[in-house]
This record gives C-alpha cells, sequence and structure tokens, in this order.
C-alpha cells in the first residue's frame, strides 16, 4: 500500500503542467493502488485521469469521465475543476451546444464559488468558451475577472494566456501587445513550461502574420527541445506548421515542403484540422510557385475544404451560442413567470395571512365584547339578586322584612303540611321599648334592636325563618318543631335577651321581651290563623306582666 495517497495526488497536480513525464508516473502509482484508496480519493483520481485521457485528445471518452465527477463526485471543489476542464475540452471537441450550455451553468453558479482558485479557474475557462463562440467582448471580461480573482502570492499564468488567447483568435492581439507581454512574465517558462509554450507558439503565429519570419524560426528553435520533452501533439504540429510556413516565406521551398508534408502525414480528423489546412496552404503555395499546377490544384482543394470546414465550424459556434442563449433567455422569461407566480402567490399568501389575522382579531374582539356581555350581565344580575335580596331584608337588622316573612312562612308553612311536619310561630315584642328611645335616643334604640336580633339568631336552625315584623316586634317561625321544643326555644330566647346588655357611650342598657306562640299542632298549617293566635298570645303576655312566653289559647287548649 501507499504511505500518503494524499500526498501523491497534491504531485500530481503540480506536476500536470510543470512535468507532465513524471505526473504520468505518479498517476500510474496511484491507478494501480486504487483499490486500497478511500472513495474521496478514488473520485480525485477519476478527475485526474480524466485530465490526462482529455490531455492526450481523446475528448468523447473524457468528456463522460468529467461528467461523472461532476455529477456523482459529491465534491463540490472537483465538480469545478471537472467543469473547468469540460468546459475548455467540450469547445475543443466543437460540441459547442453542451459547452455553452455548461458554461451558463457555471456561470450561474459562479456567485456560490467562493474559492479563489475555483472561481479564477471557471472564470478562465468560460473566458475560453465564450472566446471560441467568438464573443471576444465577453471572454475578455471573463479572463479580466479571473485575472482579478487571482489570490495574493497566487500565479497570473493561466489566466493572463486565456486571455492572450481570447485575444488571439478575435484577432486583437498583436505581438507587442502588452496582454502577452504580461503573460509571458506571469508564466516563465522554470515553473509553466506548456503555458509558456503555448504562448511562445502564439507569439510565432503573429510574427508570421506580421511578416517576420526569421523572428518566428529563432522563436521556434528556442523553444523545440521543451516541445520535444513535453510530447503535447498540438504544440508540436503548430511548431511544425509554424516552420513550414517561415520557411515558405523565406523562399525555402524544399524545407517547408518537407516539413508542411510531415503535418500533413499526421493528418487525422479532429483537432488537427487547423495545422492541417495551414499545411496545406504552405503545400499549395510551394507547389504553385514550382509550377506544380495539378498537385497545387490537389492541396488547394484540401486547403479550401479544410477552410469551408473551419469557417463552417466557427459559423457551427455562433450558430450554437445563438441557441443556448435563446434557450437561456426562454428559460429565463420561464423563471420570471414563475417568479413572477411565486410573487403573485406571496401576496395571495401575505393577504391570506392578514384575513385570518384581521380574522382573529374580530374573533378576539367579539370574544372581548361576549365577555364583557357575560360579565355584564352576571355584573347585572348579580346587582338585581343583591337588590331583591335587599328588598327582602329588613335595613336596620338584615333579617327579613314583614313582607318577605310572611311569603316566605306560608310556603314553609303548607310544605311543612305536605309532609305532615310541626311549626311553630313566634311573635317576639319587646318590653317599654319607647322608654329606651326616650331616655337613651333613638341610636341606643336601634343598637339594642340588633342586639336582640342576634340574641334570637343564637337559638335558630338553618331552617327557621326570622323576620321582622315591625318597630320593637319580630316573629320566628320554628319548622320541624314541637310546641314542647317551640316552649323552649322560645324560653332560650326569653332569657338570652333578658340577659343582653347593652352598652353605648358608657351608658348600659337592658331589656326584655314578650313572646306569643301558636302551634300548628293545634290549628293546622294557616299562617292567618296561627298569626291570630300568636299575635292573642302575645297580647296576654303583655297583660301578664311581659318578660314572659304565652301559648295559644287554642293551641295550649288542642295541646
Ligand atoms: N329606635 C327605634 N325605635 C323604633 C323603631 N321602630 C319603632 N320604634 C319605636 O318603638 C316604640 C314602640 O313603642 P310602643 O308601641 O308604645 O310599645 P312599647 O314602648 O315597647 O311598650 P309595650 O310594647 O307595651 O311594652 C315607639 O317609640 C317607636 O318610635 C326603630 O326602628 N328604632
Amino acid at each position: 500500500a501507499l504511505a500518503n495517497p494524499d500526498a501523491l495526488i497534491k504531485q500530481i497536480y503540480a506536476l500536470q503542467v510543470t512535468d507532465h513525464a513524471r505526473s504520468l508516473q505518479v498517476l500510474a502509482q496511484l491507478n494501480q493502488q486504487a483499490a486500497n484508496l478511500t472513495p474521496a480519493q478514488q473520485w480525485q483520481m477519476r478527475y485526474l485521469n480524466a485530465w490526462e485521457v482529455m490531455y492526450q485528445g481523446d475528448y468523447a471518452k473524457s468528456e463522460a469521465m468529467l461528467s461523472d465527477v461532476i455529477e456523482r463526485s459529491g465534491n463540490q471543489q472537483l465538480a469545478n475543476h471537472a467543469s473547468a476542464a469540460l468546459l475548455s475540452q467540450l469547445g475543443a471537441a466543437r460540441h459547442y451546444t453542451e459547452a455553452f450550455e455548461l458554461a451558463n451553468r457555471v456561470a450561474a453558479r459562479l456567485p456560490q464559488v467562493t474559492d479563489a482558485k475555483d472561481r479564477r479557474l471557471l472564470l478562465s475557462n468560460l473566458s475560453q468558451v465564450m472566446g471560441s463562440a467568438g464573443q471576444t467582448d465577453l471572454a475578455v471580461r471573463y479572463a479580466r475577472m479571473a485575472m482579478a480573482t487571482v489570490p495574493a502570492g497566487e500565479s497570473q499564468c493561466y489566466p493572463a494566456s486565456i486571455l492572450v488567447e481570447v485575444l488571439y483568435y478575435g484577432k486583437r492581439l498583436k505581438s507587442d501587445s502588452p496582454e502577452l507581454q504580461q503573460a509571458f512574465e506571469a508564466c516563465p517558462v522554470t515553473t509553466v513550461s506548456l503555458y509558456n509554450t503555448n504562448l511562445q507558439l502564439i507569439l510565432a503565429d503573429l510574427l508570421l502574420q506580421e511578416g517576420q519570419p526569421r523572428k518566428v524560426l529563432a522563436l521556434i528553435d528556442r523553444i523545440q527541445p521543451r516541445i520535444d520533452t513535453n510530447g503535447y501533439v498540438p504544440a508540436r504540429l503548430s511548431a511544425l506548421v509554424d516552420r513550414a510556413s517561415a520557411l515558405a516565406a523565406l523562399g525555402e521551398d524544399d524545407a517547408a515542403r518537407r516539413l508542411a508534408s510531415a503535418v500533413v502525414a499526421e493528418g487525422k480528423s479532429g483537432d488537427i484540422d487547423a495545422w492541417l489546412k495551414e499545411a496545406y496552404e504552405v503545400l499549395y503555395h510551394v507547389e504553385k510557385k514550382q509550377g506544380n499546377a495539378a498537385a497545387a490544384l490537389g492541396y488547394y482543394e484540401k486547403f479550401a475544404a479544410l477552410d469551408k470546414a473551419y469557417l463552417d465550424d466557427i459559423h457551427a459556434r455562433a450558430l450554437a451560442y445563438e441557441a443556448v442563449e435563446q434557450h437561456v433567455l426562454a428559460q429565463k422569461l420561464e423563471t420570471e413567470k414563475l417568479s413572477q407566480q411565486n410573487a403573485d402567490l406571496r401576496t395571495q399568501q401575505q393577504l391570506d395571512a392578514k384575513t385570518a389575522e384581521a380574522n382573529r382579531l374580530y374573533l378576539a374582539l367579539l370574544l372581548m365584547a361576549l365577555g364583557f356581555g357575560a360579565l355584564w350581565m352576571f355584573r347585572l344580575k348579580r346587582s338585581q339578586l343583591r337588590f331583591k335580596r335587599l328588598s327582602h331584608l329588613d335595613g336596620l337588622t338584615a333579617i327579613y322584612n314583614r313582607q318577605h316573612f310572611m311569603g316566605e312562612a306560608d310556603r314553609a308553612l303548607r310544605q311543612s303540611e305536605k309532609r305532615k311536619g310541626a311549626a311553630c310561630l313566634a311573635f317576639i315584642d319587646l318590653d317599654h321599648f319607647k322608654r329606651i328611645n326616650d331616655s337613651h335616643g333613638h341610636a341606643t334604640g336601634d343598637l339594642v334592636l340588633r342586639r336582640v336580633v342576634d340574641a334570637c339568631r343564637q337559638h335558630l336552625r338553618i331552617a327557621d325563618l326570622f323576620g321582622r315584623l315591625g318597630g320593637e316586634e319580630f316573629g320566628i317561625l320554628l319548622v320541624d318543631c314541637s310546641s314542647e321544643q317551640g316552649v323552649a326555644i322560645a324560653e332560650h330566647i326569653r332569657a338570652t335577651i333578658e340577659a343582653t346588655v347593652v352598652e353605648l357611650d358608657g351608658v348600659i342598657v337592658t331589656v326584655s321581651t314578650s313572646i306569643g306562640l301558636a302551634f300548628t299542632d293545634g290549628i293546622g298549617h294557616d299562617l292567618h290563623r296561627l298569626c291570630t293566635e300568636a299575635d292573642a298570645a302575645l297580647y296576654r303576655a303583655k297583660h301578664d306582666g311581659r318578660n314572659c312566653v304565652m301559648t295559644g289559647v287554642e293551641s295550649l287548649a288542642m295541646a
């Protein structure tokens, strides 16, 4: 097993463009141990292998591999790297529609890509794709954004190279353009030879266009060793064809033909068509110059076919770009429609929420009103009841007043009659009460009346009725009470009143009472008859010297 796979993976990243051959060795070493790697490391390896396949030019295979990493690795950073790689190779493989679609997805995701390195990478490749679509302005903008994203101390090489490329393909670059100079400074041959070589080849093309073939040859002589070491096919073919063009321009036809033929010998379909086209152009010019009309025509036809294909390709890119843009526009409109619908929905929801809140408020108000209403009703009822109760009571002593006593006594007697119970009616009248008023004042008289009520209460049960019948006269209906019990209770009451001492302002007042009794035992439950009887008994008690209990004549006779 490998000691530190992560370190080796890192090493591959570092070596990819600086020492490609060495990076391949490390990659092979790790691939042998793939089974021992963690799933995360295995995804890293899939990405690195995809990158290598792309480097070798097998775009069909690398496209599938990179898509797999983007969709399934679950590693956002790795997906960013794979997206960047796929972007550049979809363009190279002329899968323009896919490239522009991916570009749109990447551009949409850019705000979420916070890692500076990833951002720079994605922006650079977006720039490349836009450049290939002929959108030079956009491509330049992305490239400059990528350069602005480079973290301090990091190399500007990659975005600076992309900027040069897009300017070159947009025909906005000259051999002395500051952007090219800047890129050379950012991509020193010592650290990033591959990028430096690419820049040199671009410079070679520019020098050719500017009519400086000698400079081109000198330049290619200088970089040829590196090209041979790297083994990057496009670089090798580009150098070959540039050299052929330069030699042709210098009139060195044989050498030019030899080199151009070498490029043609490698001629396959795909990526090398650009150099093949240039090679046929060189051969056409050489043969024409030499007077080989038939050969010249043959090369010209081949050149024209490739040139048409090249122009068609540019046209296809523009069309694909347009199509994707239209699609994106349609999607955007759809999204806007959707977001409008969402906004409408939100407004509706807010409205609903407001309505619901208003309803809740109304309900709360209603409940409150009902609550207050109920409270008010309750209070009203309570005060009504209180008034009613008060209207039944005597103001001074708070026992039943005459009217209520009589009503209640009548009811109680009828109930008693139904269950054949016995009851006893007592009329109590204070003796010489007028004298108390006269000697001690009305207030003392009132106090005496209240104390008399208290004294009587001590001997009453809950069911008994007690009322004030007049000034100093009281009535008591003792329910479920025999005549003996009635006489005993009346006697107790009389004794208690006699014993009661009322003191007011240092003056001591006592009072006695006369009581007349009538019993249902003798005369039945008719209140009127009982009252007459009790009254007669009281009258006798008064005449018999007061401070005593008397029973009704008839009652007694019956008893
Ligand atoms: N202090 C006070 N006196 C009252 C009240 N109601 C009636 N009286 C007085 O009670 C007295 C009743 O006097 P009378 O009817 O002559 O009877 P009495 O003085 O008790 O004499 P006898 O009943 O014959 O023993 C009157 O002087 C009334 O003014 C009251 O609410 N408070």
